[in-house]
């Protein structure tokens, strides 16, 4: 049997419980305390990487569980990055995102339907704790990436050239797949800085760097080595199409003039070309391409050698 007093007790205790279920979700939407939660959980989770996209992806999918979403778009110009999540619609709501003046690029949420107003002010409380680890993800991968680029050509560096080509024959290796390798050397470089001049010598090399970019696929890997010398990797290429390919780039290098002292300044390349074996490991196969980059040298310069 229930008493009065114990009935009034259970009412206002019903009563409490609604409210705090009315404060947590309106229209299945959920509202401040849980925001917050979701606030705080996002912080949390935003912390485990400095990878860019792993961050977007964590803000994604962390977002998703507030508002409902179809897609995110992420685009900085001046870090060059677009990247996509999920699918996108039709609805779009935009933020360009900065920090004390600083640009740290534009975000695109996308669904089917509209988004409400509630919805939008809980995107801009999640985007909040976005600033910060985007910009850190941002300075991380600026760093990285220049670690990784010659300075002289823009073009990847001795480091990561081992990396990249490391990771290519260890696939080609386990998937049975073709693998070629092109070792490039400029001709009577020391010439060109004689005449002109280090700073010279290094526009050469800048205009080198883009003519080798310019004639390949952009699947293709081109490394600068060190000195006048570079290195490209050709995925999916057999012997055949790398000896086409190392003569095609060695006739644009002679018809395409560098403009050093306002003087067109024609460069020749001597290129020694290799293809994966069986019994290969990098270094064998890079042994080989080097070696015939040697014998093209002592067959009169530039020329393309197989090895
Ligand atoms: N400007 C400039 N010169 C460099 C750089 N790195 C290496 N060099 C120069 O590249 C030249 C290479 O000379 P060599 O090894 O004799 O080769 P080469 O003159 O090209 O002659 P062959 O390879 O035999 O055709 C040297 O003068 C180096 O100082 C660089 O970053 N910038």
């Amino acid at each position: 049997m229930v008493t009065m007093a114990e009935s009034k007790a259970r009412q206002r205790e019903d009563a409490k419980d609604k409210r705090a279920a009315h404060s947590q979700r309106v229209n299945g939407f959920p509202v401040e305390n849980k925001l917050r939660d979701m606030q705080f959980k996002l912080a949390h989770n935003l912390q485990c990487s400095l990878d860019l996209y792993t961050t977007l992806e964590l803000f994604f999918n962390n977002v998703r569980e507030a508002v409902t979403l179809d897609g995110l778009r992420y685009s900085t110009p001046t870090a060059g990055v677009e990247y996509s999540l999920g699918d996108q619609r039709a609805h779009t709501v935009n933020y360009n995102l900065s920090t004390n003046e600083n640009p740290l690029g534009q975000i695109i949420f996308s669904r089917a339907q509209k988004f409400n107003e509630s919805e939008l002010a809980a995107l801009e409380m999640l985007l909040g704790v976005l600033y910060y680890p985007l910009r850190n993800a941002l300075l991380y991968q600026a760093a990285l990436h220049s670690s990784l680029r010659d300075p002289v050509t823009g073009i990847g560096n001795r480091a990561a050239w081992d990396a990249a080509y490391q990771r290519e024959v260890k696939l080609a290796t386990r998937h049975g797949t073709e693998l070629s390798l092109l070792v490039i050397d400029i001709d009577h470089f020391k010439q060109v800085n004689d005449n002109y001049g280090h700073q010279q010598g290094d526009k050469l090399l800048k205009h080198l760097a883009k003519t080798l970019q310019d004639s390949l696929r952009e699947t293709d890997q081109v490394f600068r080595y060190g000195g006048e010398e570079f290195v490209v990797i050709l995925n999916n290429t057999n012997a055949k199409d790398a000896a086409l390919t190392a003569e095609r780039i060695r006739l644009q290098v002679a018809m395409s003039p560098a403009l050093i002292n306002d003087q067109e300044v024609f460069a020749s390349v001597s290129i020694g070309v290799a293809h994966l074996c069986a019994d290969d490991d990098p270094t064998s196969l890079f042994n080989r391409a080097d070696c015939a980059m040697y014998a093209a040298k002592r067959a009169g310069r530039n020329k393309v050698s197989c090895g």
